[in-house]
């Protein structure tokens, strides 16, 4: 189970970054859903290293290959395997890390851990995990959207200490998309753009964070004690490579209010969430990125992101997914419906 995330919309990731391959199988999919490979495809691109001036430039195609589980454009409710070939791992970059433990990395805790670790590149705690998590959330997202009518809308809020203006109500995802920091608010995005490059150009890195909406989610998702909507949110935020803060509603924020200023005539600190089941408001949650740990100022080599924020949405947006597409299921396997 070391592997696994979700109760029953279930997913396994596999694979290592300089390994043959990488992905994830998902158990749990309702039979006969419509399911295209392209669909699969659409997300990883967002996530696919080489995507543009600002991200790594390992150039993987990330070509999607569902292996198990769709039939004639349709789930079989069976498991379903979906992978990609990784053809560009440049194993020789980390030759000199054989023996070596990088700073901020995870190469001395799996060794410690395992006692046997692949120092070809980054194994597990490689950022390439990640493409199992968006595929399956692709998946997630299109069960949400059709049977649930939830929409999940990620975005950069936040790089270093530059600060963007977007109003979850209404951002889109043609907004986000708009340009290569995946920022909706325009003018900030140059800024950010910029001193993304910059840090490049030094051979150093930025951290940031990401913003991520649902709107339209039913009444009633989350478990009330151990199983909290927020809690899951939560693991399902702090598990991504690099993450190290999670945020629900008005966070860390709302602890300079007081009661009276913070109450909101309905609903309260989750935005979305009482009790740790969803009250049909808009779910707002933040994910704060660590400036990517490999720096050139180091020695590092391979290649980098110098700033994972606009790579990170499309993850964040589907570790959501996961966790909304899992609770929802749960409910109408209680209730019946939702
Ligand atoms: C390739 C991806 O990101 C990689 C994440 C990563 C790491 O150590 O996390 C190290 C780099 O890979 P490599 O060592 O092979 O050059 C990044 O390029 C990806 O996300 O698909």
């Amino acid at each position: 189970m070391a592997n696994t995330f979700g109760h029953l919309f279930r997913i396994t990731t596999w694979g290592e970054s300089h390994g043959d391959a990488i992905g994830v199988a998902v158990d749990g999919c309702p039979p006969r859903l419509p399911l295209e490979v392209e669909e699969i495809q659409k997300e990883l691109d967002r996530r696919r290293p080489g995507q543009s001036e600002i991200s790594t430039q390992r150039r993987e195609g990330d070509r999607a290959e569902i292996l198990s589980g769709v039939f004639e454009g349709e789930t079989l409710g069976t498991p379903i395997l979906i992978g990609v070939w990784n053809s560009d791992a440049r194993s020789k970059d980390y030759d000199h890390m054989r023996r070596v433990y990088r700073p901020s990395h995870a190469d001395y805790s799996y060794d410690a851990k395992y006692g046997i670790r692949n120092w070809k590149g980054g194994g597990r705690a490689s950022a390439r995990e990640t493409i199992g998590r968006v595929a399956a959330g692709a998946i997630a997202k299109k069960i949400l959207a059709r049977e649930f009518g939830v929409e999940i809308v990620g975005y950069v809020k936040q790089v270093w200490k530059l600060h963007a203006d977007v109003d979850p109500s209404t951002v889109t995802q043609e907004d986000v998309e708009s340009n290569i920091a995946r920022c909706p608010d325009q003018d900030m995005a140059v800024q950010i753009i910029e001193r993304i490059k910059e840090a490049r150009k030094d051979g150093d890195s930025l951290g940031g964070v990401v913003e991520c909406v649902a709107r339209g989610v039913p009444v009633g998702l989350g478990e009330p004690v151990f199983d909290k909507l927020e809690a899951d949110l939560a693991k399902a935020v702090l598990s991504m490579p690099a993450c190290k803060g999670f945020e629900v509603g008005s966070g860390f924020g709302g602890t300079t209010q007081t009661g009276s200023q913070h109450n909101d005539p309905f609903y309260s600190e989750g935005g979305g969430i009482q009790g740790g089941i969803s009250n049909g408001e808009d779910i707002i949650i933040r994910a704060a990125f660590k400036p990517t740990a490999t720096i050139m100022q180091l020695r590092g080599r391979g290649r980098h992101d110098p700033c994972v924020l606009p790579r990170a949405v499309p993850i964040v947006e589907s570790m959501m997914a996961l966790v909304l597409a899992d609770h929802a299921l749960r409910q109408r396997g209680q209730r019946g419906s939702v």
